[in-house]
């Protein structure tokens, strides 16, 4: 099949990841269009049923995240999330340094995954992070950073894996911007199934006119008006 001729690695590599990285200073995110087919979409849509492929599951109506569930994958993860958590992260962490380079916030960040894992497992976070999110007709989820301790990576990733208007409608994904002593600014993005999302965790730096200030961002999921919708969350640190 067209799809799996090139291996995940290779998408990866393949991607343009100076334009990764404008995007990241510029405005906090970057889409990555069409690097999964619709096959393997559906076959990370079905591992939510897999009850053995999790370690905790979250009503997220019952700590008012929202409205729908979502699951942490334990350790070993699914095969594709664990090549797009480790074949991303190198690509990244260029940006990650100058993130925290011109903000002062970390020492800055290794060059492999398996060396940052071991720093977030040796600073006592050891709980992997990523999840599928299912949200069905009225679902959402507010917005909020993902954060698991005092040692995070400063982006993350969002797998879509069902097409809006077709599958779900509503549903879009949200983010905020909130500059120091203002109010803020979203954006709203609908991407394609098989389209990644990379964005900001807490922080990104701007250029002021007195330097370099921090700009929070959160993201979030509007309402689901109808169908299902259902992502998978690429966290790079691991939580306490
Ligand atoms: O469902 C979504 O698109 C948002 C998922 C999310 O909050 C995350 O992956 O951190
Ligand atoms: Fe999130």
């Amino acid at each position: 099949m067209m799809e799996t001729a090139l291996t995940l690695q290779h998408r990866i590599e393949s991607q343009d990841w100076n334009h990764v990285d404008e995007q990241l200073c510029g405005r906090g995110f970057a889409l990555l269009e069409n690097v999964l087919s619709a096959d393997e979409c559906t076959e990370l849509k079905v591992l939510y049923s897999q009850d053995h492929l999790f370690r905790s599951t979250i009503d997220m109506g019952r700590y008012r995240f929202g409205e729908g569930e979502y699951r942490y994958f334990r350790y070993p993860l699914p095969e594709v999330i664990q090549q797009l958590r480790t074949g991303m992260y190198p690509f990244l962490v260029p940006t990650a340094n100058k993130f925290v380079r011109v903000l002062k916030t970390s020492a800055g960040y290794p060059t492999g995954h398996g060396e940052f894992l071991s720093y977030c497992h040796q600073e006592g976070q050891k709980r992997p992070t990523p999840l599928i999110l299912r949200y069905e007709e009225g679902g959402y989820n507010t917005l909020h950073q993902d954060l698991y301790g005092d040692v995070y990576f400063p982006f993350q990733a969002v797998l879509f894996l069902n097409q809006p208007n077709k599958d779900f409608g509503g549903g879009e994904f949200v983010m905020t911007e909130q500059r120091p002593r203002a109010q803020s600014s979203a954006e709203v993005l609908q991407p394609n199934q098989g389209d990644i999302l990379i964005f900001t965790t807490n922080y990104r730096p701007v250029n002021g006119v007195r330097g370099y200030y921090r700009v929070a961002m959160r993201h979030g999921v509007s309402r689901v008006k109808w169908g299902e919708r259902v992502a998978v969350g690429i966290i790079f640190h691991d939580a306490h």
